[in-house]
């Protein structure tokens, strides 16, 4: 029987819908139209097309876009600047900068001069520990997307065995501290595990964050398992042209798995919905609104 594959991208309309609903809500009654500020440094193709789509579909549900292109050679001082000046910008309530940065800028250092509460990727050391420790934190937006689609298919996750693959700080470990969240018993494996296809099939949730095509191939996942493919890896085609595979083997793992979600249309359109789910938090807090019902963690 072939597994149930998982259409992130109808559910992520169904999120951007909701979204769309509660900034309406905001506008009518509060006069407030949530901001997104979105920071891109250099020309790197793939990052253009995100945050083009970022963009797009921030204007569609009703919220206030900007986005910020700098030269790839933009200094530290110049960046920690921009930061600032939207830090105390009253229109926005989320910043994103795009991630990798140039090899002369400190990542870590950037990250954490944006302020905490309009941090909507989640990665400011304050939302990183508030996470780690249970507290309200503005929460990754691929994993929480991947955590909205787990508990949709499974209702409670409490008590299943979870593999996260790969131990970035964007993907992999706040995974794991949502899966843990919702207690299951998590397994974090990386490039120095042994016996990766074991400890792969000793999981009832795999979550593949490795950035290797197809790496992982359907006789390691246990039967019934539910697959969630984070990876995005451009593999030439044929003809010459580039398609997107994800970490996960799909053609084998759907004969094996009970659910997978596919690449393109599984995590990544979730990643986008969930950036605008945050941003919509963020206004709320800034304001003392509620929080916006089903799209936090
Ligand atoms: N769909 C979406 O919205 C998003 C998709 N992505 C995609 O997800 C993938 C992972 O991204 P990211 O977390 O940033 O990647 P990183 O390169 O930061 O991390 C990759 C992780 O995979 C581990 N790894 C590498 N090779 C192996 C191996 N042979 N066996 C086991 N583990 C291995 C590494 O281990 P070690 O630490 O030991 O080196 C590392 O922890 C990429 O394809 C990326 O494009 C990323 C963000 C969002
Ligand atoms: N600060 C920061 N935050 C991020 O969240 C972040 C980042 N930097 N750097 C890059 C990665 C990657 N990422 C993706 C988002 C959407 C799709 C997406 O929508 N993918 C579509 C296909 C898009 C296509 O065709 O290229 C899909 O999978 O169906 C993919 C990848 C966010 N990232």
């Amino acid at each position: 029987m072939a597994a149930e594959i998982i259409d992130g991208k109808a559910f992520a309309a169904s999120v951007r819908e909701k979204v769309g609903a509660q900034v309406a809500t905001l506008v009518q009654d509060h006069g407030l139209t949530p901001g997104l500020a979105v920071v891109l440094l250099g020309d790197d193709p793939a990052s253009q097309v995100y945050v083009r789509n970022k963009g797009k579909q921030t204007r569609e549900v009703g919220m206030h876009s900007v986005e910020h292109r700098l030269p790839e050679s933009t200094s530290e001082e110049d960046l920690l600047k921009l930061i600032d000046a939207l830090n105390n910008d009253p229109a926005i309530h989320g910043i994103l900068v795009q991630l990798p940065l140039p090899e002369h800028l400190n990542s870590d250092l950037v990250i954490n001069a944006i302020d905490p509460a309009k941090d909507v990727d989640g990665f400011h050391i304050s939302n990183v520990g508030l996470l780690g420790t249970g507290q309200k934190s503005m929460v990754p937006c691929t994993p929480l997307g991947c955590l909205m689609m787990l508990r949709d298919y499974h209702g409670s996750l409490s008590g299943l065995n979870a593999v996260v693959v790969g131990r970035s700080n964007i993907v992999g470990k706040p995974m794991a501290q949502l899966l843990l969240g919702d207690s299951c018993t998590v397994t974090i494996a990386h490039s120095r595990t042994k016996d990766l296809p074991s400890v792969v099939r000793g999981a009832d949730i795999v979550i593949a964050a490795v950035g290797r095509p197809q790496m992982i191939p359907g006789a390691w996942i246990k039967p019934g398992a539910t697959v969630i493919d984070v990876g995005i890896n451009r593999i030439p085609k044929e003809d010459g042209k580039t398609r997107l595979v994800g970490d996960v083997e799909f053609d084998s793992a759907v004969e094996v798995a009970g659910a997978i979600t596919p690449v393109p249309g599984g995590v990544g359109p979730m990643t986008i919905a969930c950036l605008l789910a945050n941003t919509l938090t963020a206004c709320c807090r800034a304001n003392g609104l509620p929080e916006p019902e089903g799209l936090t963690a």
